[in-house]
């Protein structure tokens, strides 16, 4: 689903963030990737979502290729992609509902069917008896699963989560963490996660990378 080869990630030319990049994750897996502080997770996820370019070597997205992507195949890359970060970054002048259906809307579904399918995840988050309210009405953690269910929303193949539950507390993340195991186990979606704090008791098998000194490494 996701397959690096030598992929070198740069902001300025100067200084490589990511180096000579090799992993391969594979349709339905559960990747954490975890290292220091500035160590270039961020920056490996933004490459993933064609958020910034590869500056070396070959990445591919179910099937598609990253390296020089831009205009209508990035558009199609981004379908296959549903993104949750620390900040939940909701849009304040939409409602939760509103939130939820702009990845439809984007990819082409009428208000219908978009509302119908966000009413659907507003269920399935558990937030259905909010769905009028306004993200700045809503707690972090309720904020973090109207997130999760707009990432869910166009039914993506991969869901890439930088610190989802960095925010919040251990009930909120808790829930947070059990709805991106049961998109991965049940609706079978690839999840990839940044985090500096693996779960515990996830119940699921997983992999972890690490990044160091720009180096992507397997942990064992
Ligand atoms: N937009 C940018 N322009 C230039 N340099 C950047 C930019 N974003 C990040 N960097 C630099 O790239 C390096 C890796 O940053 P990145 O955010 O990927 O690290 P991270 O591992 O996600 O860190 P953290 O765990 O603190 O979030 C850092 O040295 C950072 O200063």
């Amino acid at each position: 689903m996701i397959e690096a080869t030598n992929i070198y990630l740069t902001y300025d030319d100067n200084k490589y963030i990511i180096k000579k990049g090799n992993f391969s994750i594979k349709p339905k897996e559960f990747i954490f990737i975890g290292g220091n502080s500035g160590s270039g997770k961020s920056t490996l996820l933004k490459s993933f979502y064609g958020e910034i370019p590869i500056k070396h070597g070959n990445l591919k997205i179910a099937g598609q290729e990253v390296f020089g992507i831009g205009g209508k195949k990035l558009r199609l890359l981004r379908k296959n992609i549903g993104i949750i970060f620390q900040d939940y970054k909701l849009v304040n002048e939409f409602t939760i509902e509103e939130n939820i259906m702009i990845p439809l809307k984007i990819n082409g579904y009428s208000n219908e069917v978009s509302k119908e399918q966000a009413n659907k995840l507003l269920a399935h988050v558990r937030l259905s008896h909010r769905a009028g309210y306004y993200p700045n009405e809503l707690s972090g953690g309720e904020q973090q699963r109207v997130a999760v269910a707009r990432a869910l929303a166009h039914n993506p193949k991969i869901i890439i989560a930088d610190e989802p539950t960095g925010n919040l507390d251990d009930y909120s993340a808790d829930l947070v963490w059990n709805l991106l195991k049961g998109a991965n186990e049940q609706l079978g979606i690839t999840v990839v996660v940044v985090t500096h704090r693996v779960p515990r008791n996830l119940g699921i098998k997983f992999r972890q990378l690490s990044i160091d000194d720009g180096i992507i490494y397997e942990v064992s």
